[in-house]
């Protein structure tokens, strides 16, 4: 068997060709077009280019982009102060505060000063806390995109066993959150996790957000499974790599995504997703 390719490039195009109509139409309907404010601190080279793309994909569909680039000597207070002026502001559907941020500015004070109807990241504890409980609103970015890219596979999701490796914040957990409302029987693995192999080995959907290059051998895939991979790791060689043995396990899964080009475009158009969510639910 050998696997058929998630294009998630593809799809995230394919979102924002429609979003970028949506505000067309708000255009002619005469209502607001949507904004979104996209916070940097410091000068991380990666986060830059995340930053970058996310602006862009912005501009692409036909939002309003504002850029707030802070120092690194920034102080929380002044970060918090921003968000307080983004919170206010009228023009403002959702506030994107880049991470990871400086390491004197502690993450979760941020993320709570961000209204939970502007929390376009889906990581504020009342957008969790909603899809905790089954009645999602604001949904965060990654999970949400690779629950866009399971349904595009047409398999269903209910009754299947779901393996998450790792359990951020950003990914891991809310992963297991979607994957719960999907129906799967959820199995979390992180650091401390016996029998790792096992449990991968069991998963009939299986998503890896480590962040170490070739982290999961391709042997352990499970015949048939859908395998998604959110690392993106690159080598000295200057390639991109996932957290996944791509050759091995794309002979053995029937749904793979690439990296590049399988989540991460996702995690974008998600985001714009959200913002048009927000304009629509909470501010029109
Ligand atoms: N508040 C916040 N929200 C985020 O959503 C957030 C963040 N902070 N910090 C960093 C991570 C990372 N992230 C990515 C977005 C797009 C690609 C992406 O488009 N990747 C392409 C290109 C990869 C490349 O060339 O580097 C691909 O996978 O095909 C990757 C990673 C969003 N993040």
């Amino acid at each position: 068997m050998t696997a058929q390719n998630i294009d998630g490039k593809a799809i995230a195009q394919s979102i924002r060709s429609t979003l970028k109509e949506k505000v067309l139409e708000r255009k002619t309907a005469g209502k607001r077009i949507p904004g979104l404010a996209v916070i940097l601190v410091g000068a991380d080279a990666a986060s830059q280019v995340y930053v970058g793309s996310k602006r862009r994909a912005c501009e692409e569909v036909g939002f309003e982009s504002y850029s707030y680039d802070l120092e690194t000597s920034t102080t929380e207070a002044e970060l918090l102060a921003l968000i307080d002026q983004c919170n206010e502001d009228p023009k403002i559907d959702g506030i994107l505060v880049q991470l990871p941020l400086p390491a004197h500015i502690e993450d979760s004070k941020v993320i709570e000063r961000i209204r939970p109807d502007k929390d376009v990241d889906g990581f504020h504890p009342y957008n969790v806390g909603r899809l905790a409980q089954r009645i999602p609103v604001l949904r965060s970015c990654t999970p949400k995109g690779i629950i866009t890219l399971i349904k595009s596979t047409g398999v269903d999701t209910y009754g299947l066993d779901a393996t998450i490796v790792g359990a951020s914040n950003i990914v891991g957990r809310p992963m297991t959150l979607e994957l719960l409302l999907a129906g799967c029987t959820t199995t979390t693995c992180h650091r401390f996790t016996k029998n790792l192999e096992q449990k991968v080995r069991q998963a009939d959907l299986l998503v890896v957000a480590v962040g170490k290059p070739g982290f999961i051998p391709g042997e352990w895939i499970k015949p048939g499974a859908i395998v998604i991979d959110v690392g993106i790791n690159r080598l000295e060689d200057g390639r991109l790599v996932g957290d996944v043995e791509f050759d091995i396990a794309a002979e053995k899964a029937a749904f793979i995504t690439p990296v590049p080009g399988g989540v991460g475009p996702m995690t974008i158009a998600s985001l714009l997703e959200n913002t048009l969510y927000a304009a629509e639910q909470y501010h029109d």
